[in-house]
């Protein structure tokens, strides 16, 4: 069941710690989307995450929580998966399997068939992640292409995440993680903000994901980049 997040070529990407004014959640859940995915670095907590998904939760669109921290995850009813994260480009094993012992020591439940690990790259050192996670973001094609294969085909990770958040990256480093990339869907973010740029990460990677431009740029950009990927 659930398995259908393979097919989704275009992800919006909510942030509990932003607001959007009132009736926009309506314009991005109708706005051709495949799936509403709530996550940020900073800042987000049970309570915002909660509020969020009660102001997205009676649309039918698939729901993804990502979190960045054990208290985030979370298996309410309407959360359709939880994709956990995993950082391949840093020397910091808490972001790697540190925080993931820490959530399985405590955790009271887990719903296994929710669950679905990412295998993030991460590629903007000024990005939150990249702060936070002490990510190594000077990598050539090579290097990226090297991550990718371990986290592919040595760890069988089902998603590879090339994360740029909050710059448009470069389409022949994601071009050379895709060329590496063999079973795993490949996920694009960073810096969308048209539909040439969705169309152009569109094209190398399985599914791209807006974030930012939802909230800088408005829902006639958001519509714009959905339609050059379907
Ligand atoms: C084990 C569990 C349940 C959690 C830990 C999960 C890990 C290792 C998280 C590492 C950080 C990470 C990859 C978070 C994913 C979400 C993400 C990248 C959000 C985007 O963040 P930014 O856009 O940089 O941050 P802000 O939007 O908060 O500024
Ligand atoms: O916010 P932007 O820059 O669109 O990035 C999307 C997403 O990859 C962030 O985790
Ligand atoms: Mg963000």
């Amino acid at each position: 069941m659930h398995a259908n997040w393979k097919t989704w070529a275009h992800v919006t990407k909510l942030d509990p710690d932003k607001h959007l004014p009132p009736g926009t959640i309506e314009e991005i859940v109708t706005s051709g989307t495949d799936a509403l995915m709530l996550s940020g670095t900073l800042n987000v907590t049970r309570e915002n995450l909660h509020e969020l998904l009660d102001l997205v939760s009676s649309y039918g669109l698939p729901l993804v929580v990502e979190p960045a921290s054990p208290d985030c995850a979370i298996f309410d009813g309407a959360v359709d998966h939880l994709f956990v994260p995993s950082v391949m480009n840093t020397n910091d094993v808490r972001w790697i399997v540190g925080k993931h012992y820490a959530w399985l020591r405590h955790a009271e439940s887990v719903d296994w068939e929710m669950v679905v690990p990412e295998a993030y790259i991460v590629l903007n050192p000024n990005s939150a992640v990249g702060r936070v996670t002490g990510a190594d973001c000077n990598l050539s094609a090579g290097d990226v292409a090297a991550f990718v294969e371990v986290a592919d085909r040595y760890f069988r990770f089902p998603i590879v995440y090339i994360e740029y958040s909050g710059t448009y990256g470069d389409p022949s480093i994601v071009q050379a993680a895709s060329d590496a990339a063999e079973h795993a869907t490949l996920y694009y973010g960073g810096g969308i903000r048209s539909a040439e740029q969705a169309a152009e990460m569109g094209r190398i990677a399985d599914t791209i994901v807006v974030g930012n431009a939802v909230y800088d740029e408005g829902i006639d950009v958001l519509r714009a980049t959905v339609r050059a990927v379907q």
